[in-house]
């Protein structure tokens, strides 16, 4: 049996109060998680204060960015490790977890490492009142210590993808992963201190959000600035623990994603990248989509190809390789998920398929399984339309216009993601001004060149992070103007 415990200032600590991590596969134990109280916080931030003024803060950044090529080599030789960890926290499928989590984690600090070797800083000459000149230009100091406060969907994936640049921009951080996904974050302070990454660097706090690690950490006065990826309503929480010291925060919350299908797209390719933007992560991605519009001349061809996909996934044992379709992570999820499926049904929903629990063998009917499903038939008013569920579902409904599409994807709150279905260019380049997204993706889902922005708009988030971008969060810049 696994023991997690909390990796302050470079080195392991126990604490008396330990909760249970379980596998959604079967519910089985995994091990036992050491909650960190408000002195293990505390120590954390003091650790991570301390390493900005010791080496780490003192090193060239061709030594940082050495290090950082160092952890992502580190993820690769420990992959087996990570992959099996990510899995027993998640029950993700291997397939899915060996080509998305874990190159992610060990890419996530290259792609960090590269942008800080290269990137410039803007400078501008100036004329003077008195007739001389003046040289302005920027310069990048790291911000501090990084409270990062990370979900358990894409548990090494997302805590990476900021902790890389947090390190490479020379902060330090401090993490709570989700008390669902303890295991990576963890592994991961055993490669810090194997390639050499000086103490306090990187720490990990164990627990829950509030009152307990996350609302310790949020609400610390020595953290400098959070990063946070979860539910729109803990970042409310998160945003007013912050608004005390007036620390910046970077958030990528909530979405609703909507799907949108015309009628001229690759029918084919249509329906499996909606498939997949439906399916993928047992629904738990919050790029997902969960709102299909599908333009009326193919309304029902389309229902009935994608009924056919949800219908295929092979549920099983993720050690399987040819499972590709896991648990939810947890059994208070699956009541969750369960809940919007009653709801659908209350509503008056049409069941294309699914809307329960599948019929599992053995030990794995203890799990957190749900069923792929797929309504059709309720007004843009009902519950499952308008709230995020986080699970393997959605809603199809027809569309006979552009306009009318654009409207319906655009009535919500949020506005994280979209995915559209086209083979006119045109029709593609208006639907990328008009849907109120921080992503829009056409012909494809989950397609991401870690250069470019990501983030989300309205409640969907606050802040882009990736490529330069990331820079605004993890950064000062700081303007130094010399009168020559
Ligand atoms: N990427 C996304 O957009 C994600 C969305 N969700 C959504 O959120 C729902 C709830 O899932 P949770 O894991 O409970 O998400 P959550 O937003 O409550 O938790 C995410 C992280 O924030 C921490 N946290 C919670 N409350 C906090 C507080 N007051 N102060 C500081 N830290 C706090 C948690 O311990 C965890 O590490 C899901 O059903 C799903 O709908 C969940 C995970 C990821
Ligand atoms: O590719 C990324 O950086 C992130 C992908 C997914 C999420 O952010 C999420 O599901 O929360």
């Amino acid at each position: 049996m696994s023991d997690f415990r909390n990796f302050i200032n470079g080195e392991w600590v126990s604490t008396g109060k330990t909760f249970e991590n379980r596998n959604p596969v079967d519910n089985s134990l995994i091990g036992m998680v050491h909650e960190a109280g408000k002195a293990e916080v505390g120590a954390a931030v003091d650790a991570a204060r301390a390493a900005l003024k010791g080496p780490w803060g003192k090193l060239k950044v061709e030594d940082r960015v050495e290090l950082l090529h160092a952890i992502a080599d580190g993820i690769n030789a420990n992959f087996d490790e990570f992959l099996a960890a990510e899995m027993a926290d998640t029950g993700k499928p291997h397939g899915l977890a060996s080509h998305v989590d874990i190159p992610r984690g060990a890419a996530n600090f290259k792609v960090f490492a590269d942008l800080i070797r290269n990137v410039p800083t803007e400078s501008f000459g100036m004329d003077t009142p008195d007739g001389g000149h003046a040289i302005n230009y920027a310069v990048r100091a790291p911000r501090g210590v990084i409270g990062v406060v990370c979900p358990w969907n894409l548990p090494l994936l997302l805590m990476t993808w900021k902790v890389g640049p947090a390190l490479a921009t020379g902060n330090t951080v401090v993490v709570k992963p989700s008390e669902e996904t303890p295991a990576t974050a963890t592994l991961l302070g055993k490669v810090m201190n194997d390639v050499g990454v000086p103490a306090g660097v990187y720490n990990v706090v164990h627990g829950f959000g509030p009152d307990s690690a996350g609302e310790f950490l949020t609400t610390h006065p020595g953290v400098d600035g959070i990063t946070f990826t979860g539910e729109t309503r803990t970042g409310e929480a998160i945003m007013r623990a912050a608004a005390s010291g007036v620390r910046p925060v970077s958030f990528e919350l909530g979405g609703k994603n909507a799907g949108i299908v015309f009628a001229d797209c690759d029918f084919d390719k249509a329906v499996a990248g909606i498939a997949r933007s439906t399916f993928e992560n047992s629904g738990q991605v919050c790029l997902g989509t969960e709102r299909v519009y599908v333009q009326r001349p193919i309304f029902e061809k389309f229902v009935a190809a994608l009924k056919q996909r949800a219908e295929g996934f092979k549920l099983g044992d993720p050690n399987d390789h040819s499972t590709n379709f896991g648990p939810l992570v947890s059994q208070e999820h699956r009541r969750k998920v369960l809940s919007y499926y009653e709801k659908a049904r209350a509503e008056g929903a049409t069941i294309v398929t699914g809307g329960g629990v599948p019929t599992m063998p053995g030990r794995m009917s203890e799990g957190a399984w749900v069923q792929p499903t797929i309504w059709t038939g309720l007004p843009q008013t009902a519950s499952v339309i308008r709230e995020e569920i986080f699970g393997p579902c959605c809603h199809i409904t027809p569309f006979d216009t552009e306009e009318e599409a654009v409207n319906m994807a655009n009535a919500t709150p949020y506005g994280l993601a979209a995915t559209v279905w086209t083979q006119d260019v045109s029709v593609a380049h208006r639907m990328g001004r008009a849907l109120e997204v921080g992503i829009c993706w056409v012909n494809s889902w989950f397609l991401r060149d870690l250069r470019t922005s990501f983030g989300g708009a309205k409640q969907s988030g606050i802040g882009r992070e990736g490529g330069v971008h990331s820079l605004e969060f993890y950064t000062e810049l700081r303007n130094v103007c010399i009168k020559l």
